[in-house]
């Protein structure tokens, strides 16, 4: 789903008027995904099947949008690899540049992949600089036969749809889906959301339990609003029960 026209008249007016720098689109997932293929496919139009893990991996390109020449950079940040701390994105972010669209990888037959999402996104905006990014669940290997998927298109769509994500179902290997388009479409949201930020559903901070010790005599506000809520229903049940029944009084 592209970005519409007047999004589109933002982002030129953002270019005509502003020097734009690198844009950095992370993409992010388990080990072995596809993330370094897709990085690949996406710049350089290109698919190399060998396989060597990589912590780190960078490519490069500049693309058009919307009469503007940018340059764009793709970085792949592998999560839970063998050996390796877990993802410090505040670390990894200051290393590696700062971050202005992230890609959340996953592997339509590894439902591992696609379950680490959930998760992942609560990591990465729970740190400080990434309130305005945009996200995009990507649903990599689609050329794989659908009797082996384990992920649904149904529910990653969900699940994008869950946390404010723009949802991609593609394949490295083939290029279906990951033309340039994608990238530009990316890339000019990376920019819309300078001007325009991207709708954040769902609040991690907020599903955290609150660990801290609390008085005990007096009332939360959640208990308070239960306590009248119940209170209002005893009372319309009682005022019901009267007009049914004229004689109790
Ligand atoms: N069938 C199929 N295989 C793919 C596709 N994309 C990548 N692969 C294969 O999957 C393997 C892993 O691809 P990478 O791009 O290196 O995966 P990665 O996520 O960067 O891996 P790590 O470095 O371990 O994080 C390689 O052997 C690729 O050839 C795809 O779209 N379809």
């Amino acid at each position: 789903m592209s970005i519409t026209q007047e999004q589109a008249a933002l982002v030129r007016q953002y270019l005509e008027t502003k020097t734009v720098g690198t844009i950095n689109i992370y993409l992010v997932g388990k080990e072995d995904v596809g993330k370094r293929s897709l990085s690949k496919r996406l710049c350089w139009d290109c698919y190399v099947a060998k396989y060597y893990h990589t912590d780190d991996f960078l490519c490069e390109k500049y693309i058009m949008i919307q009469g503007h020449q940018v340059k764009v950079s793709l970085k792949v940040k592998t999560v839970d690899a063998e050996g390796h701390p877990p993802l410090n994105w505040q670390a990894c972010a200051r290393y590696l540049g700062e971050c202005h669209a992230c890609l959340l990888v996953y592997e339509v037959i590894r439902r591992e992949t696609f379950e680490r999402l959930d998760s992942l996104y609560d990591q990465i905006v729970a740190e400080e600089g990434t309130s305005r990014i945009p996200f995009f669940v990507v649903a990599q290997r689609t050329d794989r036969s659908r009797r082996y998927w384990n992920v649904t298109l149904l529910e990653a769509d969900q699940f994008s749809e869950d946390i404010g994500a723009v949802f991609l179902s593609l394949s490295a290997k083939t290029g279906e889906g990951a033309g340039e388009d994608v990238l530009i479409d990316i890339a000019s949201r990376a920019i819309l959301s300078r001007v325009q930020p991207p709708p954040r559903p769902r609040n991690p901070k907020l599903d955290i339990p609150d660990l801290r010790p609390r008085q005990t005599t007096r009332q939360t506000t959640r208990q308070r609003v239960v306590r009248t809520m119940s209170k209002l229903k005893r009372l319309i049940l009682r005022r019901s029960s009267r007009s049914s029944n004229p004689r109790v009084r």
